[in-house]
This record gives structure tokens, C-alpha cells and sequence, in this order.
């Protein structure tokens, strides 16, 4: 699965205009004047009357938005494409200051001018001041906005015909265009139509602690992705794009690469290279994205040969695991880390921690009425357990679905009926949770896939309390090691003891001090360890 955005290519190049209107029907009679049903606002009745930077919406400024490094190892090209000669050859990489192979496949270069960064943020702000509604720009990132539809479309094109081609062409493009190495360095690029790119869907892609954290491990859908930092790097921690392999190669799930994103800066790569950015820790981050692809390439038998051989799931790194995509997603990732994107989860493996069963208070039997359900969660496990009622009875399921950890408390509870009877060993009164991000059903009893779809969710035992009033379920929790383990220690404690003894000999009075702090840290471990850890619990 790529990380989708369903109108590109079926409106190729026209995302950003307005619905075709039918001709109005011709009136013969009209006795009296209705108002005119207002119409809701969209993202192009932005430009011209409510943007801000009109200058940005300008086509023709495109010198103004471009580092000049840039504009430098370009203008051979420039120049001599008046002349009718387009082929890409006089654009010398070598020449071009900034410019750095970052690693096989990815290449980062000076690319926009500070002033253009200051005012496409403006502009964002400005745009989402003005109320007007904003579409997710992809199926993964929420928290964004697709420049196109807000009248940038026209302006992002000259961007790509007269600047981006040329690079796109020496990266990525046909044989006789692409360069070998640049600097000393292997560049180790394919042909992805960049000879010929001649369309994009441009848009901007924000994170912050509270909303879009981080983007999941990914392929875009795109052929070559241009990705220009804009905020300065003071404003924001964490957050690295972490590259991994080819999406047809073995090492699609290997770690290849990370990158620190720099304002102004673009780093280019295959779309069809397996990539996400990582949790960001504090501030906030803004690029700009434009995913670009050549019509006329992806109409070659070469280009449809590639994308055949399709995806393997072969050996993983941690960092390159995706929630959304891998289906082996959870037996990998080690628990702690699932559904984060941390660097951390890279060295992780699965230590094999003890654990213990143990029965958890989820909600009062009264809370949890027919037809709904409750959720708790368990910060220090990094496990969501929903419990359900359906038809009198209880059910316990992993909340987080196991397609893209939808939360399954949300849903609709309904009987299966017929639905999918033949796909698992369902029967037609079980109760389904219907998940509320994209609809998969799974069997309250058994946590089977309705469809038969082989994602299925995990299952808890669940009871009432003894006394009947809460409604618990048991969880799997790690038992923790008490920090104070004697016998570890012993040699250390040992040492201690004879330097004491000694001292004791000199000066009595320290060692009647020494030894009333030993018992005090005894007695205070004890008391401790018998009172040790109860689970950390959220209920919602
Ligand atoms: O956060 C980034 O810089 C990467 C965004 C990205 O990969 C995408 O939107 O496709
Ligand atoms: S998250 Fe996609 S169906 Fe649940
Ligand atoms: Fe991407």
C-alpha cells in the first residue's frame, strides 16, 4: 500500500479546480425572488479574494522563490533552452555549491530563498485563519494543506518546468541524462521518469506533539519527491525523515538512511523508497512537499515492469516497520515501542522481560450498558484493552485495530447476521465492532475478521469482580525487577561493609551512622518492594 491521494491521478493535473457547473436552466417564469441558496466556501475561493502574499500566486516570480546556488547551476540550461535545445547535459552538478549525495539514492541541495519560506508560512497561517476548509494532503497526514487547491497549482508548476526538470533529469532521469557519481560520491539513482516529469501534487505537511506527531513508514505516490525544509531547525526536536530500501528490493524494510531536515534545503528521492518521519519531541515543523511524476514514463512497459514485482516483507529493522502496512507489525515491533515513531525502537529487541497475568478494573458492570463499550489503557504496557457488551454478555479486544490502529471503542457494535459467516467460525448472533476509520468488522468473541481479511485483533479474557460491581479483564503486565537485587550488589555491599569495619576501629561514631543509614535503606527497600507497582491505568 502507498501513501495514497485518491484524485491525482484521476484529475491529473486539475486537483485545485473548481467542479465543472451544469448550464444554468433557463428561467421562463419568476414570480418572485428566492434568495440564492448560499454555497459553501472551498479551498479555491481563496485566491484572489482572501490570500494574503499575491505575489506567491505569481507564476512568473519563480526566480524570486529559488536559492541562487540553485539558480546558478541552472541558468546554462535556461539559456539554452530558448535556443529549442532541451536535452540537460550543460547542467553540471559538480558546479553546484551545496549540493551533497546524502546517501545511494538520496541527494540534498540548496534550494529556496528564505523570503520564500517566511511567506508560504504566512500564507498557511493565513489560510487556516480564514476558516475555509482544509483537505487531509495524503492518507497519512492530517494535519497539512494541499497547496494546489488554494491557487498555488500555477505557481508550484513553474517551479517544476523550470527549475526542478533539470535535476530531476540528472537524478533520476533517462540513461543518457542521469550522472554517475558527483563529488567523488555514487549517486546510485534509477530512471524514474525525472527526463520528463511534467506533473505534481504540491502540499504542505506539518507535525506537532498535539497533532501529527509523526508519519509512518511509507512509499509516496509518486515517482520523484521533492521535499524543501522550511521552518529553521531552532524550532523544532526530533523529528529526523528515517530512509529505508526500495520498495522492490530486499532491503525494503532495512534502514538506509536519516536525514535532519534544513530550511530551505531539498532532499530528493525515489517516492518509491520506504520512508517516514520520526515523533518530534518539542516545537513545530513545516515542508513542503511536491510529488512529481512524468505521464508519459509511467505509460512505458519498463515503468509497469518495475512497480510488478511489488512489495516483499523480508527482514525488518525496527525503525522501518510500518503500522499501517506491515502486516507483521506487531509480532516485530517490541511492545514499548508500537505505534511511536522513536529512534530508540531501532536497538530494541524484544527482551524477554517476565511477565504475570493479572486481572484489571476496566469500569463499573453498571458503566458498560448494552451496545457500548469502554477502554482502558495501560501507559507503562503501551496496551489499549476495550471491553464490550453485547447481548448481556462481556467481550475484551485490542482497541488499537490492527489495520491502522484505528480505536475499535469508537465503533458500532451490531450482530453479524450473515455477514461474513463463511470467512470465520463466526455464528450469526456473535456481535461485531465495526472500526471507525475504515470500517473493518471483527468478531467480538473471537476477534476473527468478519471479511476473512487475516488481520485480526487480539482477544481478552474478561469477568466481573467477585462482587459483581466492575467489569475486569486480565492483561499481561511485566514484572518489574525491584532496582534493590541483593545479590548483584553483594560484592559492592561487602566492600562497603569492610571499609565500615575498618573506620569503626578508628572512629566509632561514624560507623554507629554508617550502619543506622544501612538499616534505614533496608527497612525503607522492604516496605517498598511489598508495595510495589500497581498498574498505571487511564480509563476513558
Ligand atoms: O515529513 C516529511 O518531511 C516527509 C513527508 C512525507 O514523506 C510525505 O508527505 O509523503
Ligand atoms: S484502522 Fe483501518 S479499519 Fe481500522
Ligand atoms: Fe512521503
Amino acid at each position: 500500500m502507498v501513501l495514497d491521494y485518491s484524485k491525482w491521478d484521476k484529475l491529473e493535473t486539475s486537483d485545485d479546480e473548481p467542479p465543472v457547473q451544469p448550464p444554468p436552466a433557463k428561467v421562463v417564469q419568476a414570480p418572485k425572488k428566492a434568495p440564492a441558496p448560499k454555497r459553501k466556501l472551498q479551498p479555491w475561493d481563496y485566491h484572489p479574494a482572501k490570500s494574503l502574499h499575491k505575489d506567491l500566486f505569481e507564476p512568473d516570480n519563480w526566480p524570486r522563490w529559488i536559492h541562487p546556488s540553485l539558480l546558478k547551476v541552472i541558468s546554462a540550461w535556461q539559456k539554452q533552452k530558448e535556443t529549442g535545445d532541451t536535452s540537460f547535459a550543460c547542467v553540471d552538478l559538480e558546479s553546484f555549491d551545496g549540493f551533497r549525495v546524502e546517501a545511494p539514492g538520496i541527494c540534498s541541495f540548496p534550494a529556496l530563498s528564505d523570503e520564500f519560506c517566511d511567506m508560504l508560512l504566512e500564507e498557511v497561517r493565513h489560510y487556516r485563519e480564514s476558516g475555509l476548509p482544509s483537505r487531509a494532503p495524503n492518507s497519512m497526514n492530517n494535519y497539512g494543506l494541499v497547496l494546489n487547491e488554494i491557487g498555488l497549482r500555477a505557481s508550484f508548476t513553474s517551479v517544476l518546468k523550470e527549475v526542478l526538470l533539470p535535476i530531476g533529469a540528472r537524478l533520476f532521469g533517462s540513461d543518457e541524462d542521469r550522472v554517475q557519481c558527483v563529488g567523488g560520491v555514487d549517486v546510485e539513482t534509477e530512471d524514474w521518469g525525472g527526463s520528463t516529469l511534467d506533473d505534481h501534487h504540491s502540499f504542505i505537511v506539518q507535525y506537532r506533539p498535539t497533532d501529527d506527531k509523526h508519519l509512518d513508514m511509507h512509499i509516496d505516490e509518486c515517482d520523484v519527491t521533492f521535499n524543501f525544509g522550511v521552518t529553521s531547525h531552532e524550532n523544532f526536536e526530533g523529528n529526523d525523515l528515517t530512509f529505508c530500501g526500495m520498495f522492490d528490493s530486499a532491503s525494503h524494510r532495512k534502514l538506509h538512511h536519516r536525514y535532519k531536515h534544513v530550511r530551505g534545503r531539498c532532499v530528493v528521492h525515489s517516492g518509491k523508497r520506504r520512508h517516514g518521519a520520526m515523533d518530534i519531541e518539542k516545537g513545530e515543523r513545516a515542508s513542503l512537499i511536491m510529488w512529481t511524476k512524468s505521464r508519459s514514463f509511467r505509460r512505458t512497459e519498463a515503468y509497469r515492469e518495475r512497480n510488478r514485482k511489488g512489495l516483499t516483507y523480508g527482514e525488518a529493522d525496527n525503525v522501518c516497520l510500518s503500522y499501517t502496512h506491515d502486516p507483521d507489525y506487531k509480532k516485530l515491533m517490541p511492545k514499548k515501542f508500537q505505534y511511536h515513531m522513536k529512534q530508540e525502537a531501532q536497538d530494541a529487541a524484544e527482551r524477554s522481560v517476565k511477565t504475570e497475568k493479572r486481572w484489571i478494573r476496566v469500569c463499573t458492570s453498571e458503566d458498560l450498558v448494552e451496545g457500548t463499550s469502554k477502554m482502558i489503557e495501560l501507559e507503562q504496557e503501551n496496551e489499549q484493552v476495550a471491553v464490550f457488551r453485547h447481548r448481556g454478555e462481556l467481550f475484551a479486544l485490542d482497541n488499537r485495530c490492527a489495520h491502522m490502529g484505528g480505536s475499535l471503542c469508537e465503533g458500532e457494535i451490531e450482530d453479524i447476521g450473515t455477514t461474513g459467516l463463511g470467512a470465520s467460525d463466526s455464528k450469526a448472533t456473535d456481535g461485531m465492532v465495526i472500526c471507525p476509520r475504515h470500517y473493518m468488522c471483527f468478531n467480538l468473541r473471537t476477534g476473527a475478521n468478519v471479511e476473512g481479511d487475516p488481520m485480526s485483533q487480539k482477544v481478552y479474557p474478561v469477568r466481573l469482580s467477585a462482587d459483581g460491581k466492575d467489569v475486569e479483564v486480565e492483561v499481561e503486565m511485566e514484572v518489574v525487577v525491584p532496582p534493590l537485587s541483593v545479590p548483584s550488589r553483594l560484592p559492592a555491599l561487602l566492600q562497603m561493609l569492610g571499609s565500615w569495619i575498618f573506620k569503626f576501629q578508628q572512629e566509632p561514631k561514624f560507623a554507629v551512622a554508617g550502619l543506622g543509614c544501612l538499616t534505614f535503606f533496608i527497612v525503607t527497600g522492604l516496605h517498598l518492594r511489598s508495595t510495589f507497582r500497581d498498574a498505571k491505568t487511564n480509563l476513558r
